[in-house]
Parts: structure tokens; C-alpha cells; sequence
């Protein structure tokens, strides 16, 4: 008989310190493919989970397995990497690359072939809306262009694994609705996790929502369980979803003893 397939993102008793802060207390999660919004306050550790599944902060107890592997083993990074995007809240480039050069050097890192590394740049390019600017020069763009070039680089090897750090943040009206359409349609295949404050990304994009409050989750479930909980007009909050979310967290506080964000 064959195996159930795994999970993009398996986490079991995710752990996670900085210093003296616990940012992650025993999560405890999958992601399948689709696209999961990722909610909560300041402070909820969500920047936290995505650097570790990003493979740039490891996890201080637990286990991630991502596409299968098993994150505590070194030697599956680079496997792992070549199948993921990454857009952090801040990135770094040379300001003197221009656009394309920023997107082929990482379809570079991501070890993409010589043969396919100039349509693949090109199609990410496309689909941000920068084929227009491939030849500007990085430290040209606007805010919001330089975060549709994030975007691009991180959609650059047609990732399995896609993370984005508040990815609309720069975006004008028009570009979010374009980019929210890009989710979904790489949702099809890959497992997107989108950390995000803004309601409507989450109304417009994402089939599941995980609210994560004092590094534990909050609440878990589709959209549109989560405009259900938000049903009731007398809660705060001007969107169903908004209102679905301040009655989770409440809750989850009600319910759930304080830990995690303390300094102990
Ligand atoms: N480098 C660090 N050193 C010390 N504490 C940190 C560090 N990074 C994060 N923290 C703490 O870990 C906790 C989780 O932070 P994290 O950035 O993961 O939250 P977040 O949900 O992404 O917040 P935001 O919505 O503000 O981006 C917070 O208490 C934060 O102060």
C-alpha cells in the first residue's frame, strides 16, 4: 500500500529562544500545500518560525522537517534550499545590480541551471509586474518595486516551500490585488505560509489561518471558520475576519496561561 504523502511542513514541539525570550513554545504543526496566513500580535513569534523553516535561525528544541528532511541534519540543507523561497521583513541586495541581475543571482544560489536560470528570471520578473524594470538598477526602485523584486527572487526556482514575511508591506492597492492572485495561484502546488497584519490578504488569499499569540498557536482553521467566529457585530473589529481574530485571541488568553514572549 502506498505511504500517505508527508506534509510540506511537519513541526513537532517546535521550540524556540532568543537569549532569555521564549519565541516558540512546543508548536506542534503541519502545512500542507496551499496558502496559510500567519496571524498575530507583535511579538507572536511568527518572524521567529518563519526564520527557522527558512533555515537561517535553527530551532532550539524540537523537530521541523521541511519537504521531508529532517532540518536538524545539515546535510539536507542545501537540498532543502533549492526548493525554497524566502522573502524576509528586510533583504539585502547590491545597490548596484540591477533588477534581473538581483533575481539570476539568486536563481544562482539556488543552483539552478545555466540553461534554465535566464526564463526562469524572466517569468519571476513577469509575474511581479517588473519585466518593464529588469535593467533598473536596485537602488532606483520604489519601496514597493523593491519588494516585488523580493518577491520575484523568491519565486525565482518555483518553490515547494514558499515564505513570506509580511509581503505586502511597500505594495500599492492595485499590486495587492495582483500579488494576492500570485498566492493562489502558487498555493496549487506549494505550501505558502504568509505572515501578515493586513485582513484583507488573509479574506483574499489564503485557505487556512494560524493565529499564533506568545509563541504558541491561538487558533487554527480555514478563513472562513475564522470570519464564522467573527460573526457577532458587537465584537471589535470592522471585518468579519478581524473580529473572528480578536475573538480567538481573547479566547486563547482566557484559556491559555501566559509563557511565551516573557523574559524568565
Ligand atoms: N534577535 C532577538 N533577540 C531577542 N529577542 C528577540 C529577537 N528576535 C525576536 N525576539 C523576541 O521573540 C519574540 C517573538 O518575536 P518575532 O519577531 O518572532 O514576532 P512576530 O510575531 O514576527 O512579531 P511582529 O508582528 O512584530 O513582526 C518577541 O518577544 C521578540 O521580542
Amino acid at each position: 500500500m502506498p505511504l500517505p504523502p508527508r506534509p510540506h511542513i511537519s513541526l513537532s514541539a517546535l521550540t524556540v529562544h532568543h537569549r532569555k525570550t521564549l519565541a516558540l513554545d512546543a508548536l506542534t504543526l503541519d502545512f500542507e500545500r496551499g496558502v496559510h496566513g500567519l496571524l498575530g500580535p507583535n511579538g507572536a513569534g511568527k518572524t521567529s518560525l518563519i526564520r527557522v523553516l527558512a533555515t537561517v535561525a535553527p530551532a532550539t528544541a524540537g523537530r521541523v522537517e521541511v519537504l521531508g528532511h529532517d532540518l536538524a541534519d545539515r546535510r539536507a540543507l542545501p537540498a532543502v534550499r533549492r526548493r525554497l523561497g524566502y522573502l524576509p521583513q528586510d533583504f539585502g541586495f547590491y545597490p548596484g545590480f540591477t533588477v534581473r541581475e538581483f533575481v539570476a543571482y539568486v536563481a544562482w544560489l539556488k543552483e539552478l541551471s545555466r540553461e534554465t536560470t535566464g526564463a526562469a528570471v524572466e517569468r519571476a520578473l513577469e509575474r511581479v509586474g517588473l519585466g518593464d524594470r529588469a535593467d533598473a538598477r536596485m537602488k532606483t526602485l520604489s519601496g514597493g518595486m523593491l519588494r516585488r523584486a523580493g518577491i520575484a527572487q523568491a519565486l525565482v526556482n518555483e518553490p515547494d516551500v514558499l515564505l513570506l514575511d509580511e509581503p505586502t508591506a511597500g505594495l500599492d492597492p492595485e499590486q495587492r490585488v495582483e500579488f494576492r492572485e500570485l498566492l493562489r495561484d502558487v498555493g496549487r502546488d506549494a505550501a505558502v505560509l504568509v505572515s501578515t497584519h493586513l485582513v484583507e490578504d488573509v479574506a483574499a488569499a489564503c485557505t487556512e489561518v494560524t493565529l499564533l499569540a506568545e509563541g504558541r498557536v491561538a487558533y487554527r482553521g480555514t478563513t472562513e471558520q475564522l470570519a464564522a467566529l467573527g460573526a457577532d457585530p458587537a465584537e471589535a473589529g470592522d471585518h468579519p475576519i478581524e473580529r473572528g481574530y480578536t475573538a480567538a485571541l481573547r479566547h486563547h488568553r482566557a484559556t491559555a496561561p501566559s509563557a511565551a514572549g516573557v523574559t524568565r
